[in-house]
């Protein structure tokens, strides 16, 4: 089996003998390193592992046995390129236990934002997989992200929607974060819905506001962190994959109409969003450059999703719900702060809106592919 190569420490490279990715000896998980690899990784139960079946968010090994060759102890560091964490066969057993559990193979995958699960409430004939029984799944940590798939209908398309997602903050690389949507490209989904609650820096937005995606700024992409890092897998898509109009124009031109038909056009704006890496929410200095940077709205996800459908040439439609201001100005006032009650809160109340939207939307799509 052919390995990667990886740093030494003294500025050469070498190949990794035993295919682990860990070099430790307790751990045979990820043992493809070689992404055509046919076998199906073992799995590791052990906290270290970042991979399937492990839950270490970081990627270094802090086993005692094995602390030369994960620890920062001046031996050498073994580096997990994102892309191997979930090989092919993998995504495709977790597609696999989805579409045979639910008899379906959906057309639209849906991701819940904070506070937005409902959208997958309203789903039809709901087959529901808790992310703690799908083999391989990451669990949800963050509140408002309850941890289920749900696999069902709306509006006479096949739909599956994350209710919860996961975030870099939590301590999920970021191919972790987005590896769901390859799931879903397995399972079928052509079409990605990606959701988020975030804060509006453009001046013109208001608290509960809903901004189209149309384009975005990477800026984990910025710190040299991609969802992508590693070897490529063509099954997936190309090396470099193209970013530009990676936001379907038409579903935001039908967005903009079914806004009209709701009443709500002018609460309905298209634009920048931006994604940081959290937990924290950002101070003045930020947000004054992001707003320089041309961003109207900022959040902590959806980006890395993004990039990871369009590397599997799904079509994309994003929208953010506006949940807080983003104050660009120096003040003393508390309730100028951001924090996550809040957030939720406004979710909570502008859910009603969000799933019209998002309803007539796939109607459409369906109609129109029927
Ligand atoms: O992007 P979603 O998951 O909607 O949530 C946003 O809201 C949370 C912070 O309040 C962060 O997780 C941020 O990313
Ligand atoms: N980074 C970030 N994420 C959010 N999610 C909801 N509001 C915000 C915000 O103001 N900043």
């Amino acid at each position: 089996m052919t390995g990667y190569k990886v740093a030494n420490g003294n500025g050469t490279a070498k190949t990794n003998g035993n295919s682990n990715g860990h070099s430790n000896g307790h751990c045979n998980g990820h043992k493809s390193a070689d992404y055509t690899a046919q076998e199906n990784p073992t799995m590791c139960s052990r906290d270290c592992c970042s991979g399937p079946g492990g839950s270490n968010r970081g990627n270094t090994c802090t086993d005692k046995k094995g602390a030369k060759a994960g620890s920062l102890n001046g031996e050498k560091i073994i580096p997990t390129p994102q892309s191997l964490l979930y090989p092919y066969e993998v995504i495709e057993e977790i597609a696999d236990f989805i579409t045979k559990g639910s008899g379906m193979r959906p057309k639209i995958g849906i991701i819940c934002g904070s506070g937005l699960g409902s959208l997958a409430d309203i789903i039809q004939d709901p087959k529901i997989f808790e992310y703690e029984k799908i083999p391989n799944f990451p669990v949800s940590t963050v509140e408002g992200h309850a941890g289920r798939l749900v696999v069902g209908t709306l509006e006479g398309a096949t739909v599956m929607a994350m209710q919860g997602r996961f975030h870099f903050y939590e301590g999920y690389p970021l191919a972790k974060c987005s590896m769901p949507v390859r799931v879903m490209k397995l399972c079928g989904v052509e079409y990605l819905f990606a959701t988020n609650a975030a804060g509006g820096i453009n001046p013109r937005f208001a608290v509960g506001d809903i901004m189209l995606m149309h384009d975005h700024v990477n800026m984990l992409g910025f710190a040299g962190n991609s969802p992508l890092q590693g070897p490529n897998d063509p099954r997936f898509g190309p090396r470099f994959p193209a970013l530009v109009n990676s936001y379907n124009k038409d579903l935001i031109n039908k967005a903009i109409e079914i806004g009209k038909a709701m009443g709500i056009e002018s609460n309905i704006h298209v634009g920048v969003y931006s994604c940081l890496g959290g937990p924290n929410y950002e101070t003045i200095a930020e947000l004054k450059a992001l707003r320089m940077m041309g961003v109207d709205a900022v959040g902590m996800s959806t980006v890395h999703e993004v990039i990871t459908a369009r590397h599997c040439d799904m079509k994309v439609f994003a929208f953010s719900l506006i949940t807080n201001k983003c104050a660009t100005e120096y003040s003393d006032k508390k309730d100028e702060e951001a924090n996550h009650e809040e957030v939720m809160a406004v979710a909570k109340n502008r859910q009603k809106a969000c799933c019209e939207l998002v309803s007539r939307l796939i109607r459409e799509i369906h109609l129109a592919s029927a």
